[in-house]
């Protein structure tokens, strides 16, 4: 099937129809050839439209007179141009490439309206690349499908339409139609292991078998076809082990599937839930974890990224901890809200018909706020006795993480109140007059776990 405006047609009405598509132009070939073919069918198709967009990622000296030439290409093609500048400089733990590849789709991204297509130029050899790239990683199936022809983008979809065909092709029909294009010098650096298989391996492999392209990327598209299956059936099976309310995994319903769905239901979920999938030793831990560690202990997992703790039946995951002092005492005025250092949210004091602290000792008393050290007690509004808090958050339910960021409200250097959850009676108001209630708002990670007070 020989490229022309006809075969992107062709491959563009495998999917419904976007009202703008967006066309991801480097300046080297293969997006050279791409932005030919779709300027071909700007020419005959009214309702195709599209604009070219090049990423300048700030990092090599010539980047400012690819940008111009790219300017220069999209004018003489009749096709409109946009100009995106990114710092893509890489964070600690980043390659060069995976922070400009990771700048260039978040910039790229911010483009899109929705429904739009985003529409790069990767072809059939970039996808033996990909798959040979993932195979000596050890990948698994989502790792071997390798790329998508179409996939969820920002609000609207990216699509490949060019992976049907090989780098030859490319070539020839550039070649042919004297198109110009740029050569990017780091293509050809053996250090890169995408150029060392493109230029050492898949040559030694095509002397014995020609269509090597053609067959890896083939079988990218079985396994694609088997994740799309797989897939499915992990979500079912996080969702039946899922505490909704709380976004966490029952224990006890992971340990009863096997383990290949364990590692499953695992990785799906970190995955919903926006982190990038650990490494396999990172979820044996886990899985070890969950099923031997002592479950009020709290054990914890940690990486990079987060980190995935457990307590009583159920995972958490959460983002990594922040340094924390639990040293800290703040004043407080007790009237303005008041926000916690470490990113530790908000305390509130709102006047309330009902039970709370007496408001004539909260208008002229000193009033600070500080963490749990060892020992405090309260007795919590409403209940006989006073209690160690530790009893009480063992009581309620609340991780060992959450109870050490809690804030404690003192009045004149006595306990009055536990985040928003208790009121301490020693404090107590009429509570058929006007009294004062503590709110807690946390930071995200903590939420769910702290905000609603107890019905204990
Ligand atoms: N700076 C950029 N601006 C816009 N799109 C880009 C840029 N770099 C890459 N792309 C898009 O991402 C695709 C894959 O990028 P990759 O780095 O593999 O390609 P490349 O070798 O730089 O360029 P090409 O595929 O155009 O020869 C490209 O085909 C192109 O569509």
């Amino acid at each position: 099937m020989n490229l022309s405006a006809d075969t992107l047609r062709a491959s563009l009405a495998r999917h419904p129809p976007s009202p703008h598509y967006w066309i991801a132009y480097s300046g080297g070939l293969d997006s050279r050839v791409l932005l030919r073919l779709c300027a071909e069918l700007a020419r005959v198709s009214q309702d195709f439209r599209c604009t070219a967009v090049h990423v300048h990622h700030g990092l090599q000296a010539a980047a400012e007179h690819w940008a111009e030439q790219c300017r220069t290409t999209c004018e003489a093609e009749g096709v409109a141009f946009r100009l995106l500048r990114v710092d893509a400089r890489p964070r600690p733990g980043q390659s060069p490439e995976e922070a400009a590849r990771a700048a260039r789709y978040q910039t790229l991204a911010t483009l899109m309206a929705t429904g739009d297509t985003l529409l790069t130029a990767q072809h059939r050899d970039d996808q033996a690349e990909t798959l040979l790239l993932q195979l000596l990683r050890g990948a698994g199936l989502p790792g071997l499908a390798a790329m998508p022809e179409r996939a969820a983008f920002g609000p609207g979809f990216l699509t490949r339409p060019l992976l049907d065909h090989g780098r030859a092709e490319l070539r020839d029909y550039a070649e042919k139609l004297e198109l110009d294009w740029l050569e990017d010098p780091s293509n050809r650096d053996l250090g890169y292991d995408r150029n060392f298989i493109r230029h050492r391996i898949l040559p030694v492999l095509a002397e014995r078998w020609p269509a090597v392209g053609a067959t890896l990327s083939r079988s990218a598209r079985h396994c694609a076809e088997a994740q799309a299956t797989l897939a499915a059936l992990a979500r079912d099976l996080c969702h039946a082990a899922l505490n909704p309310e709380r976004g966490t995994l029952c224990v006890d319903r992971l340990l009863a599937y096997a383990a290949a769905d364990r590692r499953l239901v695992l990785r799906e979920w970190i995955g919903a839930k926006g982190f990038r999938t650990p490494s396999a030793r990172v979820l044996e831990q886990v899985l070890d974890c969950a099923l031997n560690a002592h479950p009020e202990r709290s054990p914890a997992v940690r990486w990079r990224e987060g980190e995935i703790r457990r307590y009583r039946n159920e995972l958490y995951l959460l983002p990594p901890a922040g340094p924390f002092d639990s040293g800290t005492i703040i004043a407080w005025d007790g009237l303005a809200p008041l926000l916690l250092p470490d990113g530790n949210g908000e305390l509130i004091a709102r006047p309330i018909d009902g039970p709370g602290i007496a408001p004539g000792l909260w208008r002229t008393a000193a009033i600070t706020v500080r963490y749990r050290q060892g020992g405090e007690t309260c007795r919590p509004l409403g209940r006989t006795g006073s209690r160690d808090l530790k009893k009480l958050f063992q009581e309620a339910g609340i991780p060992p993480w959450v109870r050490e960021r809690t804030p404690l409200v003192y009045v004149d250097g006595r306990l009055v109140a536990v985040g928003g959850r208790w009121i301490c009676q020693a404090f107590a108001g009429d509570p058929a007059g006007r009294n004062i209630m503590i709110e807690w708002f946390p930071p995200p990670p903590l939420r769910a776990l702290s905000e609603n007070p107890a019905t204990d």
